[in-house]
């Protein structure tokens, strides 16, 4: 077993985190990755299926106890949990949850941060100004504040395929006008850096996908392609990436072509996580690139209509975890 932790942020407390936290740490306690959850010990003790929990100080306990109990970095809720009920009174603790689990992956204490699911729409009511943990963590860590290129990019990664986004949570409505050759520019370079850095790949190959039908069709079925996305392509080519595109987005993500490229580039979100989640909804994991800590998570949401019934599969939290252990592992010796 390693000498270092990951930390895992709790999540929606009224969703599947607590459940399928116990069950990760029930299938990973003999041989790790470690993990120190942040969170609500009580809650997790009731709500873990009776795993063996116990209150930890911090990452060097967590990782002394993990072979025998679920160690908790105790930030206790302040309001009762009803599973499958979202409630934004619960906010501010899932808020500082994270925010904890980041700053110890910032310090240095743990080797990366794993969150589970929140839903975002009770943060929202309690005044939580951010779209998901994406952009949370960008603020926490001031990546916005580097040059770029730089994160946030969010990743989706199943089997054979990762896709990237340019936007992440931004209504279909608006994603034309938030294109711009800037934003691919900055996601391709942030999307080939950490295909070499945290996926191990010398020569990353990256292919764009056009946002249009037939990737516009020669600008009779919309004018990104030619006004944005290929100037954009041809920048990256330029700066020595190993990119095709813009290529029709329907033809993208089959098998054959799958094995051509490392990373797809998506322009919206359903066009990434769409494919990823018919090809291995199970085991896709989210990774946040760009970041200067470690980011990975489950690529699916707080399931409210399950919670509480010991139907949830922990499969794509033990992948997140896995990933982000990895990714530290690479990190740590590039
Ligand atoms: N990383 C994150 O924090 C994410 C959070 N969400 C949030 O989750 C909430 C619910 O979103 P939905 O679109 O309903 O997606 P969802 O992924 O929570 O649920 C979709 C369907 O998949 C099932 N499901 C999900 N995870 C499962 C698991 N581990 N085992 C067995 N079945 C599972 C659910 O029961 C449901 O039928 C939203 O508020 C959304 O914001 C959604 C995606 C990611
Ligand atoms: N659909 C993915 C998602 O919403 C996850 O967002 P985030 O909370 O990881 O930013």
């Amino acid at each position: 077993m390693k000498t270092t932790a990951l930390a895992l942020s709790a999540g929606d407390p009224a969703g599947i985190g607590p459940e399928i936290i116990a069950k990760a740490w029930s299938a990973l306690r003999a041989e790790g990755p470690s993990f120190m959850v942040v969170g609500d010990a009580q809650l997790l003790a009731s709500a873990g299926g009776g795993v063996k929990v116990r209150a930890v100080t911090g990452p060097v306990e967590a990782i002394k106890v993990f072979g025998q109990a679920l160690p908790v970095l105790d930030i206790p809720l302040q309001a009762p949990v009803v599973a499958g009920k979202p409630s934004s009174a619960h906010a501010a603790q899932v808020i500082r949850w994270i925010e904890t689990g980041a700053g110890l992956a910032l310090s240095g204490a743990v080797t990366g941060l794993v969150t589970a699911p929140i839903a975002k729409a009770p943060l929202y009511d309690a005044g939580f100004a951010f779209p998901g943990h994406t952009e949370f963590l960008a603020e926490l860590t001031h990546v916005g504040q580097r040059q770029a290129p730089h994160g946030p990019i969010m990743m989706l990664a199943a089997r054979d395929l990762r896709a990237t986004l340019v936007t992440i949570h931004t209504p279909l409505s608006a994603v034309p006008a938030a294109l711009s050759i800037e934003a691919i520019v900055n996601a391709g370079l942030v999307t080939v850096e950490a295909l070499r850095k945290d996926f191990g790949i010398a020569v990353p190959r990256l292919a764009v996908a056009a946002l249009n039908p037939h990737a516009g069709e020669a600008g009779a079925l919309g004018g990104e392609e030619n006004a944005i996305i290929e100037p954009a392509v041809r920048v990256l080519r330029d700066l020595g990436v190993q990119v095709r595109g813009p290529a029709p987005a329907d033809s993208l993500f089959h098998a054959e072509a799958r094995a051509t490229y490392d990373a797809v580039l998506c322009m919206y979100h359903d066009q990434a996580l769409i494919p990823v989640k018919m090809l291995d909804f199970w085991a896709g994991v989210n990774v946040t690139l760009g970041l200067p800590i470690v980011r990975t998570s489950p690529d699916h949401g707080t399931g409210f209509d399950i919670a509480g019934r010991g139907l949830a599969r922990a499969d794509s939290l033990i992948a997140a975890i896995r990933l982000a252990a990895e990714i530290a592992d690479r990190r740590s010796i590039a």
